[in-house]
């Protein structure tokens, strides 16, 4: 059956019959493994850490179609074993089905993990083996390690998908369209940033998908100061107060102090004229 996105606010946890716990920053390819799982009235059970910073809550659901409901770890962290599966049975009361990862544990001291949960659950609890790939185990904080080193191309690879960041436009230093080419600036609140650089990316604003170049880190040439920039390709878009989405594909190259904007503008051109062919080779 179709099954449609459903937000947690609309669904009725009286419907839930099946669900899989975890953090579930980033919503990789192992967390997707596990809602396989799920039966069509499946939930998915978010315990916020409140360090998620590859998928923060609230932009979480865009990737599942199972509603998600959301505890706060330091609310249930020092549940015994059984009043932690009480609470579940409370919340859900219908449910039949727990789904989780070989490396779960809950509760007090995190001293309960996958054989207590099947001890104590009265229904069934599928247990998924470590998930891997290409030997690389797919974990957020791994994702993390990559993105962090600018490696893109091996943290979309585990995460199933392009990692993309959200944020709101800001003015910039107004050098760009004068001695550069023009760029949209952004603030990024909740997401982790990649290695500073220049970055081969897609920028979504309202709603339309543009192919662009994004620079994120200190301005080393002019200010100094952190940014991070999109300049779309082959368009001049004014900056608006759309909340923009940059989606992440390659590094292009580190970031680079310049003498002088010239020797910086004409890296620039070339960084751009780089995107360019990688996006005409790839359609
Ligand atoms: C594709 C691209 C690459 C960039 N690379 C660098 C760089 O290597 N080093 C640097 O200091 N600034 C770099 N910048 C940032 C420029 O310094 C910045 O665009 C300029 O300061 C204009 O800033 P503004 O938009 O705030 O006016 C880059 C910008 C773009 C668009
Ligand atoms: N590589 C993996 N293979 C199998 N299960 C996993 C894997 N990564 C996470 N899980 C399971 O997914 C759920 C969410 O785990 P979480 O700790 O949020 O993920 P991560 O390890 O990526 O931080 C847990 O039940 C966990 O056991």
């Amino acid at each position: 059956m179709e099954m449609t996105k459903s937000s947690s606010t609309l669904v009725n946890k009286n419907t839930i019959t099946s669900i899989a716990i975890g953090g579930f920053d980033g919503m990789h390819i192992a967390h997707q493994e596990l809602f396989k799982n799920l039966d069509e009235h499946g939930a998915i059970v978010s315990i916020e850490s409140g360090y998620a910073n590859l998928t923060p809550k609230i932009y979480r659901q865009e990737y599942s179609i199972h509603p998600i409901y959301y505890y706060v770890l330091e609310n249930i962290k020092h549940l015994e074993g059984d009043q932690f599966i009480k609470l579940l049975k409370e919340e859900f009361p219908n449910l039949k089905k727990i789904v989780v990862g070989y490396d779960f544990c809950f509760g007090k001291n995190r001293k309960y993990c996958t054989d207590k949960l099947q001890e104590l659950f009265a229904g069934e609890v599928k247990i998924i083996d470590e998930i891997k790939l290409d030997d690389i185990a797919v974990h957020s904080r791994i994702i993390r390690e990559y993105l962090k080193d600018g490696d893109i191309q091996t943290a979309n690879k585990l995460l199933g998908k392009e990692y993309k960041i959200y944020g709101h436009q800001i003015k910039g230093q107004g050098l760009g369209s004068k001695s550069f080419v023009p760029t949209i600036n952004l603030k990024i609140k909740e997401f982790l940033l990649p290695k500073e650089g220049v970055y081969i990316t897609k920028t979504i604003l309202n709603e339309k998908e543009y192919n662009s170049i994004t620079f994120l880190g200190h301005r080393v040439t002019t200010d100094g100061s952190y940014a991070v920039e999109t300049h779309i390709l082959g368009e001049n878009i004014k900056n608006s107060n759309y909340t923009t989405q940059i989606k992440f594909i390659k590094k292009i190259r580190d970031n680079q102090k310049f003498n002088g904007f010239e020797e910086l503008k004409n890296q620039i051109l070339n960084d751009i004229e780089s995107a360019k062919n990688y996006f005409i080779n790839i359609y």
